[in-house]
């Protein structure tokens, strides 16, 4: 499927040279923390170095995904359908979206992975220890940036936001994406440069997300509404972190969301990304901390379960805003109290 309309040959692929900022983890405390806030009010995206998570962890959960895609395609078949967790070949999500690209969708609760190993992969110990490391290691990560946010936002509980995805009924996923290269791409096609839509625009319903990808470039964010789309230069060794629409409701707006996508353009290698979904348990209550809310920055979002969320996002479409079914109408409504 190509999802670019005979038109785009003739229109320019509208994208801007901007830096996602770089978070070195291992710098001041306090530096990082102010940094890390920054990033996430203006991108809702940021890179994160010196990371602590080892290249070992990483590349032998990579080696799994790489030996899973490689199967024929009836073997991976037996390991779906994705709904809602397993194999997925185009078909995303419940309401019709589509993407060029396969994947596995895993939630991060152990059981769950020792039972779906076993159609997965032929050595199920193996890939559920792959797993299971990663998860560790990410979740580790991810926590440490949680309690550095907490710390930049002078929340009094650092640890508030950490513990919702280190709770174990935390309702994580992990996600491998697998993007073919473009094969016979004819010289005309190229000429065109049109996009190959691997995952559409979107943003991730969760806490945050932390990414990693192979070398292959084709993650892309949108800022401000702009219609901008921002390249996201791929790095094997490193992570980014992306804001969800639960952390961007907990702090009230504060935070963005980033929309992102993925495209699937490249003619020679194909992309393997990796994502670990922070979640908090199915029965949080998702609502804007109290310093967020105040007569100046009314509350912006009415509270809702993590359960509730996640229901509309599967009931929306992919590129679906998700989070207007929870805005308050700031000034007309009397619901939108602070406290
Ligand atoms: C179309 C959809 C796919 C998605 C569920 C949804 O209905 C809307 C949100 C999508 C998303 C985006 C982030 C993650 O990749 C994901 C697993 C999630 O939690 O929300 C996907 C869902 C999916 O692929 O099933
Ligand atoms: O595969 C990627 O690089 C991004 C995919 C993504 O945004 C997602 O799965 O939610
Ligand atoms: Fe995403």
């Amino acid at each position: 499927m190509v999802a670019v309309s005979s038109t785009a040959c003739t229109r320019a692929k509208k994208t801007r040279e901007v830096g996602i900022p770089v978070v070195d983890l291992s710098l001041n405390r306090s530096i990082v923390s102010e940094l890390i806030v920054k990033a996430c009010e203006e991108y809702g995206i940021f890179k994160v170095i010196n990371h602590g998570v080892p290249w070992e962890i990483t590349s032998r959960l990579e080696a799994e995904g790489v030996q899973f895609f490689g199967k024929p395609a009836g073997e991976k078949r037996r390991a779906g359908p994705a709904t809602p967790f397993g194999y997925g070949l185009k078909n995303i999500g419940l309401n019709g979206d589509k993407g060029e690209l396969e994947y596995l969708l895993l939630h991060t609760n152990p059981f769950s992975i020792a039972e779906r190993s076993v159609s997965i992969s032929n050595d199920p110990h193996n890939f559920t220890c792959a797993v299971t490391d990663y998860i560790g290691a990410v979740k580790e990560l991810a926590s440490e940036v949680l309690d550095l946010v907490a710390e930049g936002l002078w929340i009094p509980d650092r640890h508030a936001l950490s513990r919702q995805i280190k709770d174990v009924k935390s309702d994580s996923i992990l996600r491998f994406n697998h993007y073919p290269a473009v094969k016979n791409h004819s010289p005309s096609l190229k000429a065109c440069k049109e996009d190959r839509i691997g995952f559409g625009e979107h943003s991730d319903p969760q806490i945050l997300t932390v990414l990693r990808s192979n070398g292959v470039a084709g993650l892309e964010i949108c800022l401000h509404d702009d219609e901008l789309w921002i390249p996201v230069p791929p790095d094997p060794t490193q992570f980014y972190v992306i804001i969800g629409d639960a952390l961007r409701v907990l702090t009230n707006g504060r935070f963005v969301s980033a929309r992102h996508r993925a495209l699937a353009n490249s003619s020679r290698h194909s992309r393997l990304s990796m994502m670990y979904f922070g979640a908090p348990p199915l029965n949080t209550t998702i609502s804007p901390l109290p310093q967020f809310v105040s007569p100046q920055n009314p509350r912006l979002y009415r509270p809702f379960t993590w359960g509730e969320y996640k229901k509309a996002a599967y009931s929306s479409r992919l590129a679906d805003c998700r989070l207007d079914l929870f805005k308050l109408r700031v000034g007309n409504d009397k619901s939108a109290s602070f406290s």
